[in-house]
């Protein structure tokens, strides 16, 4: 049986008084993408930041290779969250960014010439970020989070502001980073995306 890599046991999250995600149970194996799909407000990103660590007022149990998340380096060094748009360092070119990430990471996944022909951004290497498109920031976004070493990634609507056929390209590249024994845990609009990935659909209900 595969490994399981995330491990949801009766999940909710209080905020307020207004309750979320309502004794959630989900596990994810070894090499297994999980697509969560929801109307807006239905708790996909809540759920994402119950996974990484960081968000309040949890209660159940949440484990990681067996483990509590916790926002610390330990725990960072296997998983990658991809949510809201980073703050880019100013005056560093989008091959300035992989090459950062690069050399505060041992043993990354790509190269950064790597990452900009599979992320097709060979053309705008030596851009600033602010100066590039929403899908394109977005494309360097993943392009950073998938040259990191990991084991789990975590991405919070991954296909915002990416064309049609960057989704499909997308979904190739998670289903091979799963092939090679990742795991992932995406919310997504874009049931499409879903497919094309391979992805086990969890459908989430508003409260
Ligand atoms: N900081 C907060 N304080 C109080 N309520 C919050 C807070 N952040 C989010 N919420 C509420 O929690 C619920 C879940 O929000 P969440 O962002 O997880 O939903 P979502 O499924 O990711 O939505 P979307 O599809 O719009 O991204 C929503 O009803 C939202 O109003």
């Amino acid at each position: 049986m595969a490994e399981c890599v995330v491990e949801v046991r009766n999940v909710a999250v209080d905020l307020g008084g207004v309750p979320i995600l309502d004794g959630l149970d989900l596990t994810v194996a070894r090499g297994e993408i999980v697509a969560v799909l929801g109307e807006n407000g239905a708790g996909k990103s809540t759920l994402l930041r119950c996974l990484a660590g960081t968000q309040p007022g949890v209660t159940g149990e949440i484990g990681l290779f067996g483990r509590p998340p916790a926002d610390d380096p330990a725990f960072w060094r296997d998983v990658v969250l991809v949510g809201d748009e980073p703050a880019w360092y100013p005056g560093l070119t989008v091959l300035e960014h992989l090459e950062m990430m690069e050399s505060v990471h041992a043993g990354t996944r790509t190269t950064p010439g790597e990452a900009l022909e599979l992320f097709g951004l060979d053309d705008r290497r030596d851009h600033v970020p602010l100066a590039m498109s929403t899908g394109q920031r977005q494309r360097l976004s993943l392009a950073m989070g998938l040259l990191r070493p990991s084991r789990v990634l975590l991405l919070d609507e991954p296909e915002r502001g990416l064309d049609a056929g960057f989704r499909v390209r997308l979904a190739s590249i998670l289903a091979d980073y799963a092939a090679d024994g990742g795991t992932v845990v995406m919310a997504t609009h874009d049931p499409g995306l879903a497919r094309n990935a391979g992805a086990r659909v969890v459908e989430l209900e508003s409260a």
